[in-house]
């Protein structure tokens, strides 16, 4: 044996991080036009309203009524400016001048007092609205995720468009909503006061905008190239926190110690964090040119707004009440504009994150199966295939081609043929979930594909190859497919418990059935595969389905369990369609039917002894298995304490 040399392990370079093929979505954002994505505004904004509506009219309403309210009480106030500085200003004794004011003073006071309650108002109506608006767009999301074809799961680029709207559009909802609230209170507050402005002099109004016009562009700019950059690293982020994930999770933990692939991992790690840090300090450098640029222009802007009211002034255009009041007005006005221009620049900025949201729902509702309010038929007599092929999305080849297949209730029928032959596949497309990409799945003659998806997994427990460690309690992990079955003194539990043998690993539970299973938390419980195993044989058993599917149930079970679940499937046989997928094909002599598969095909179908009279290729497998079982002394074979052959 070689021993490997010290730094032998050095990582290839990630080629395709240099090459971005897989940055399709980014290209399209970093290649639309300013113009595009400014109509990506509107309905963004008209999501938040809808959402905001929907989540809490009142805390809208209340909001939007208050940004009135101050706005006009801000104009209100410089109008009172106005009115006591041309009272403090005229000629005559100070106190005469300040009894002119008083009134003006008052106003002003009562305006100033106004505004106080009405901000109040809009911060209150604002933080009952957050929440809520985030709590909604995330219950309208998991919603539309848990409705959608299991095949979209397959599909290369929905994991990331999953991701960015779980992240980026989650919080631009959020802080939308702020800047929502914002924009409109800022707008009213501009209008007011530059009617103000305007009414003090026409001039002062153009000057003003112009002042704000670069830095309105200064920011625009920024949030698109922070959304460029965002849109570009989220493969990458995605990469690299999945070498985290592999470094952090206890199911990989122990491999990655064995393997010793944390060298190999970190150096992955620091790969991706590379390309991420060029690509920021770059955004870096971009964002300060367009921000100098901005700044400079906008004080010119500035400049020339103070000059013009110089000149005013000067030629007598203007008297120095009045000068005094537009000195403020100007102030306000900038104040006014700046806090427009803030939050709607966060506002654009979220809106693209906000339309990759829409955008992943409008995909939601095009993955999600139609409702025809037409079901399946309940407990089938007759399930058949009629020339059915499968292709996975992106796959090049298919996974199932031009299958017939009868199968009738009561028969137990084994899938058996060599690993990617395609038996997982039929029997997910059996059970309806997957839809053919030709061909046709009936039930009872009834097509699946005109039926709602609901109706068909109604008959439909099955044992997974790789069953879902459910982070919940043993209760909940066994009774999640019939939650509402009444079960007074948890007698069906415990006899779906007996018959898969999950019986023994709940009583090595602290808590019995109500044990936590996940050790991330507290008191939680972790179990071997084989007790994952039992429990999701309990699952399927509890369920009591007309249709069960079996994808290698006792693959990590002991002899005895497995025994023990071959025994409750025989029980279970009458009156229900079993389909078997094993690579023991010990364990499928039994089966009323073996269909051996093969690259998607079926070879044959027939009975053991047919197979083994007919088929080389079945005899084969199972002449393999039982060889060397026959070199076993004792005779027995392990599976379930069968002899072989
Ligand atoms: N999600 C997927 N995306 C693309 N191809 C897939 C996917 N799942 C399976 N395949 C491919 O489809 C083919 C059939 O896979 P399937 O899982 O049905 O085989 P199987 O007979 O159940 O294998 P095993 O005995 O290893 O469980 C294989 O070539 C596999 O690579």
């Amino acid at each position: 044996m070689t021993k490997p040399r010290a730094g032998a392990r050095r990582a290839e370079p990630l080629a395709e991080l240099s090459a971005p093929s897989w940055f399709g979505h980014a290209d399209e954002v970093i290649g639309a036009s300013l113009g595009k994505l400014l109509r990506s505004l509107p309905a963004a904004m008209a999501m938040v309203g809808r959402t905001a509506w929907r989540a809490d009219r009142r805390a809208v309403l209340l909001g939007f009524g208050a940004q009135v309210v101050s706005g006009l009480v801000t104009a209100l106030g410089l109008l009172a400016v106005t009115g006591v500085l041309t009272s403090l200003f005229v000629a005559g004794p100070t106190p005469d001048r300040l009894s002119a004011a008083a009134p003006s003073l008052a106003v002003l006071a009562a305006a100033y007092a106004l505004r106080g309650v009405a901000d109040t108002a809009v911060s209150a109506a604002t933080m009952r609205l957050r929440p809520k608006v985030r709590h909604q767009v995330e219950r309208d999301l998991a919603e539309a995720i848990s409705r959608i074809d299991l095949v979209t799961f397959d599909e290369p680029d929905f994991h990331d468009d999953l991701a960015r709207s779980r992240h980026g559009g989650m919080d631009a909802v959020d802080t939308a909503t702020l800047q929502a609230v914002a924009v409109v209170g800022g707008l009213v507050s501009l209008a007011s006061t530059a009617a103000t402005a305007a009414l003090l002099h026409p001039l002062l109004l153009p000057v003003l905008l112009l002042s704000v016009v670069p830095e309105t562009w200064a920011t625009v700019r920024t949030a698109r190239l922070e959304y460029e950059f965002v849109a570009t690293m989220i493969e990458t982020r995605r990469r690299r926190s999945l070498i985290t994930d592999l470094l952090a999770y206890k199911e990989s933990a122990a491999e990655v110690r064995v393997f010793g692939a944390q060298p190999f991992l970190l150096d992955q790690h620091d790969r991706h964090s590379r390309v991420m840090e060029r690509a920021q300090i770059e955004l870096g450098a971009k964002e300060t040119r367009v921000a100098l640029a901005g700044r400079a222009l906008s004080g010119l802007g500035i400049t020339l707004a103070y000059v013009t009211l110089g000149w005013l002034l000067y030629t007598g255009a203007t008297p120095l009440a009045v000068a005094g009041a537009a000195l403020l007005a100007i102030r306000t006005v900038r104040a006014s504009l700046t806090q427009v221009v803030l939050a709607a620049n966060r506002l654009f900025e979220k809106s693209l994150y906000i339309s990759d949201l829409l955008a992943f729902f409008a995909r939601a509702r095009r993955r999600t199966p139609e409702v025809t309010g037409r079901s399946a038929p309940v407990d089938p007599e007759v399930v058949s295939l009629r020339g059915v092929s499968f292709t996975y999305p992106g796959a090049s080849r298919s996974a199932l081609a031009d299958i017939d297949l009868t199968i009738r209730r009561g028969e137990v029928v084994a899938l058996v043929g060599e690993n990617g032959s395609g038996k997982s596949t039929l029997a997910k497309v059996l059970a309806g979930l997957y839809q053919p990409t030709a061909g046709a799945v009936c039930w009872d003659g009834v097509d699946l594909s005109t039926v709602d998806r609901g109706s068909v997994a109604d008959n439909v427990a099955a044992v997974m190859q790789e069953p879902t460690r459910w982070p919940l309690t043993a209760r909940y992990a066994v009774t999640l497919g019939r939650p509402d079955r009444p079960d007074p003194g948890d007698r069906y539990l415990d006899q779906v418990a007996r018959d898969s043998g999950a019986d023994a690993v709940v009583d090595t539970l602290s808590d019995g059935w109500d044990s936590l299973l996940t050790t991330r938390f507290r008191n939680g419980h972790d179990l071997s595969g084989g007790q994952w195993q039992r429990l999701s044989v309990a699952r399927a058993l509890y369920r009591d389905a007309p249709i069960l599917i079996c994808d290698e149930p006792t693959a990590a079970l002991d002899a005895r369990a497995e025994a023990a679940v071959y025994e409750s499937l025989r029980t279970l046989q009458s009156g229900r369609t079993v389909v078997l997928i094993t690579h023991r094909l010990a364990s499928v002599r039994h089966a009323d039917r073996i269909v051996v598969m093969h690259h998607g095909r079926v070879l044959q179908v027939g009975t053991h002894t047919e197979l083994m009279a007919s088929n080389p290729h079945y005899a084969d497998l199972y002449n393999l298995q039982a060889d060397s079982y026959r070199d076993d002394p004792a005779g027995e074979s392990a599976l379930g304490g069968q002899t072989v052959a």
